[in-house]
C-alpha cells in the first residue's frame, strides 16, 4: 500500500472527538449514551434532499464538494444522529477509475459491459489518490462543519462490487457471480484482489481527510455459505480492514452485510471493530456468536417504521436490550432506511433511544 497519507488519530482531528459515543460503542468502552445513526439516512425519504438533487444525476451530485455536504448534513440536522455518513455510493470509485456505469433511479447500479474474462481486468485499473480529490475535499468541509459528531466513511466490499460487476447490475440470487467463483477461482481472486485495493484506496483517502470512523458494506455476500465466504472472499475484506488499520489504528471498522447470520464471525475476523447485523438475528444471539468478542451495529427491522409509535418504540426498546448484551452497540436499522419512510418516525426512533431503556 503506497504512503503518501499521513498517519492521523482520530482525536487529533477535534478533541470534542474523544467522547463521541459512537466512538466509544465501537471501542468497547461506555458511552455516555447509545449512539444511534442509520444506514441509508442521508437521501431518499428527506424532502430536503429530493429539493437540492432536483435535475442533477445521482453519480454528479457525490462528486460536487459543496453538495456532498449538505446533503450528508440534512439528516444529522433534522435527526440528531450520532454520526454523518458520507453521501456517496459504493459505485463511486469504480466510476473514477474508469468502468463505463451508470446508477438508474429506483434500479441501482447498472454496468455497461459486464465483466467475464481476465481481459475484462485491465477496464479496471488501480485507484489513485489524484483520481478522487473532490472526495477527499467534500470529507475536509465536512469534518469542519461536524466538529464533535464523527463522520462514517464508506465502501463497498469486494465481493458486493464485483457482484455488480459481474452481474451487470442488480440481482437477486447472483447466479453469474458464484459461477465465476466456482469455476475460475484464480480469475475471481485477480478481481478481488484489484477491488480491494480499489476499496482500501477509497477508504484510505476519506480517513487521511478527516473521516473518524469506516463501514465495509458487503451488502450481498449473504449470498454464500459459510465455508465459500472463508476461502473465497475473507482475504479480500481483510486486506481492505487491514490497509484501514495501517494508515490510523484508532479509526473504528464496522463491517455490514444482509442475511449474514452465519457468517458473522467470520466477519469480525476479517478485521472489524463492530459486526453490523442485519434485522433478522436478535442483538443478543449475534453477540453469543460472535463470542462476545466485538460490538454490534443493528438491528430494528426497517419495516417496523410503518408501524404505530407504540409498536415501534417497544421495538426500539426491545432493541436496545438486546445490544445491552454485546460489550458495544451502536443502535441502526437491520438494513437500510425505505424511501417511503416518515422521517417524522425516525425522529422518534433517536429520541426514543436516546432516552434510553426504561
Ligand atoms: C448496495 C449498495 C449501493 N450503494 C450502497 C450500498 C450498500 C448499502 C446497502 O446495502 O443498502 C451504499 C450507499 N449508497 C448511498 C449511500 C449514502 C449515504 C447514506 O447511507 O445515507 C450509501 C452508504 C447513496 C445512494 N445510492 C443510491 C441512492 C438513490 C439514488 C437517488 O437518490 O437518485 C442513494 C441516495 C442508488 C443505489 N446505489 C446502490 C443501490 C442498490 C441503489 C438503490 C437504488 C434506489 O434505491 O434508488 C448500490
Amino acid at each position: 500500500m503506497s504512503t503518501e497519507f499521513a498517519a492521523l488519530s482520530v482525536a487529533a482531528r477535534d478533541p470534542r472527538l474523544a467522547d463521541a459515543p459512537l466512538l466509544a460503542a465501537a471501542r468497547r468502552r461506555s458511552p455516555a449514551h447509545t449512539p444511534v445513526w442509520f444506514m441509508r439516512q442521508a437521501g431518499r425519504s428527506l424532502p430536503e434532499y429530493k429539493k437540492v438533487r432536483a435535475g442533477i444525476a445521482m453519480l454528479d451530485s457525490c462528486r460536487r464538494p459543496e453538495l456532498v455536504t449538505e446533503i450528508t448534513l440534512q439528516p444529522v440536522r433534522r435527526y440528531g444522529v450520532d454520526a454523518a455518513i458520507f453521501f456517496s455510493d459504493i459505485v463511486v470509485p469504480l466510476k473514477a477509475v474508469g468502468v463505463d456505469l451508470d446508477i438508474r433511479p429506483g434500479v441501482g447500479p447498472v454496468i455497461a459491459e459486464p465483466f467475464r474474462t481476465h481481459a475484462d481486468l485491465d477496464r479496471i485499473p488501480e485507484l489513485e489518490p489524484g483520481m478522487i480529490e473532490d472526495i477527499a475535499t467534500s470529507v475536509g468541509l465536512l469534518t469542519a462543519e461536524l466538529g464533535g459528531t464523527p463522520l462514517i466513511g464508506f465502501a463497498g466490499a469486494p465481493f458486493t462490487l464485483a457482484s455488480y460487476l459481474v452481474e451487470g447490475g442488480p440481482s437477486r440470487d447472483l447466479t453469474k457471480t458464484k459461477a465465476l467463483m466456482y469455476t475460475d477461482p484464480q480469475l475471481w481472486r485477480a478481481l478481488l484482489d484489484r477491488l480491494a485495493q480499489i476499496s482500501a484506496g477509497f477508504l484510505r483517502v476519506q480517513v487521511a481527510a478527516g473521516a473518524s470512523a469506516v463501514q465495509l458494506f458487503d451488502s450481498w455476500v449473504g449470498a454464500l455459505p459459510l465455508a465459500d465466504y472463508r476461502t473465497h472472499v475473507q482475504p479480500s475484506s481483510a486486506a481492505v480492514l487491514q490497509a484501514v488499520r495501517d494508515l490510523d489504528p484508532s479509526v473504528p471498522r464496522i463491517h455490514f452485510g444482509v442475511q449474514t447470520g452465519e457468517l458473522l464471525p467470520a466477519m469480525g475476523e476479517a478485521g472489524a471493530d463492530v459486526v453490523g447485523v442485519d434485522f433478522r438475528v436478535p442483538l443478543d444471539v449475534a453477540t453469543e456468536r460472535l463470542g462476545g468478542d466485538y460490538a454490534v451495529q443493528g438491528n430494528l427491522d426497517p419495516a417496523t417504521l410503518f408501524a404505530s409509535r407504540e409498536v415501534l418504540g417497544e421495538r426500539v426498546r426491545q432493541t436496545l436490550e438486546a445490544g445491552s448484551k454485546a460489550p458495544g452497540h451502536i443502535f441502526n436499522l437491520g438494513h437500510g432506511v425505505p424511501p417511503e419512510a416518515d422521517p417524522d418516525q425516525l425522529k422518534f426512533v433517536v429520541d426514543t433511544v436516546h432516552a434510553g431503556k426504561s
